[in-house]
């Protein structure tokens, strides 16, 4: 007898955003070759059936109890798990804090049932990160708090945000904090550990057996030995000495302006970039529709798309739902290599 695969927990993000509606989108698009396992989504099914009849979209929505029934409905419908927990009306393109304990608590399921071996990888849909400040949110973003839910005895492990086109893989050093801050946050340390954390999941996730690591420089010109900022002298170089000494192959630091061209690409499998534009403007311009967004380091898997809740798209039915699918195939590749 075959297993069946474990389905895929989708988060329903800023229902004001996108996310439900790249979900729907996402369904429709689920006999094209290659497209991810079977998934369910955790929401209010009623505010997807309404989106779905406003956006003209043929999706049924069907409740199910527990997630193993997502298999045998998804073929005829959007397996929806219902949060219990009052609806708030919701308007497109405004996002409400009322709404912001919905929006955590299906988060908190969907890596509830990771954990529990009932789904394979959490795809969360994006999140409007200051809705979620104003109802008390205390993370930066999905990162974080993914961390916290998995903390084990008290101890969280270290999240790491990638971001991966075909044609890129990028990790930003240093996240959500202000670039003032930058520089007086990166440390060797934290360098060292995210490079450990990266290369081991390029090999167990994504079959690179011998990662290569390019470290990309804070300052102009990778700070022009010292003369314009001595970050890749006291911080970035001793960080790579220690990685190269683990048998890590790594490279840099490397002027910033000068590594992300196709012929510089060839040479690394992953950039490690000093702040989050440094790394994502790269990214999103070589391929906006195709950008995931993996955490690594975690003990789930989880991807997301890489864009934000597009509050200007939303309600209209024009936003494109490829970078969702992405992230389901990217999940789908991982939990296969995995085995489960
Ligand atoms: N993983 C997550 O939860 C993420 C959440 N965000 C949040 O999203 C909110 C808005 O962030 P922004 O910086 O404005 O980024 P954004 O990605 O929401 O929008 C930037 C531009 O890209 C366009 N766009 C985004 N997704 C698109 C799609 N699927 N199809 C077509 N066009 C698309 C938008 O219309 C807009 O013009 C913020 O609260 C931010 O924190 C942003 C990135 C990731
Ligand atoms: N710009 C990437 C981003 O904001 C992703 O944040 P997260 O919610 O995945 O931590």
């Amino acid at each position: 007898m075959v297993a069946m695969k474990r389905p895929l927990a989708v988060t329903m993000g800023e229902p004001a955003g996108i996310g439900p509606e790249l979900v729907l989108k996402a369904w429709l698009e689920r006999d094209r070759p290659k497209t991810a396992r079977p998934f369910y989504v955790i929401a209010p099914p009623a505010l997807l059936r309404e989106l779905a009849v406003t956006l003209g979209l043929p999706c049924p929505i069907e409740v199910i109890a527990t997630p193993d029934q997502a298999a045998s409905v998804f073929d005829r419908a959007l397996p929806v798990i219902a949060l219990d927990l009052g609806y708030v009306a919701v308007t497109s393109g405004k996002p409400s804090p009322a709404t912001g304990r919905a929006v955590i608590a299906s988060i908190e399921m969907a890596v509830q049932h990771v954990k529990a071996g009932l789904a394979a990888a959490v795809v969360t849909n994006p999140i409007q990160k200051s809705a979620l400040y104003d109802a008390g949110f205390k993370h930066p973003g999905h990162t974080e708090f993914l961390a916290a839910l998995c903390a084990d005895q008290g101890i969280e492990p270290l999240p790491v945000m990638m971001l991966a086109v075909p044609e890129l893989k990028v990790v930003p050093l240093t996240v959500h904090i202000p670039l003032s801050d930058v520089a007086k946050t990166l440390t060797a340390d934290h360098v060292v550990a995210v490079g450990r954390i990266v290369a081991a999941a390029l090999k167990r996730d994504f079959a690179i057996a011998e990662p290569r690591l390019a470290i990309a420089g804070l300052n102009p010109h990778a700070g022009e030995d010292g003369r314009i900022g001595r970050e890749e002298q006291t911080i970035l170089a001793p960080a790579i000495a220690r990685l190269q000494a683990e048998g890590i192959t790594v490279i840099g630091p490397l002027s910033a302006d000068a590594m992300f061209h196709a012929k510089a690409r060839a040479r690394y499998d992953v950039a490690l970039c000093g702040y989050h534009d440094q790394a994502l403007i790269p990214l999103k311009t070589i391929d906006f529709d195709h950008g995931v967004n993996v955490t690594l380091g975690l003990p789930i898997i989880r991807t997301s798309p890489d864009h934000g809740t597009a509050l200007d798209l939303a309600g209209q039915g024009i936003a494109s739902a490829l970078s969702l699918i992405a992230a389901m195939r990217m999940a789908d590749d991982m939990a296969n290599a995995r085995g489960f």
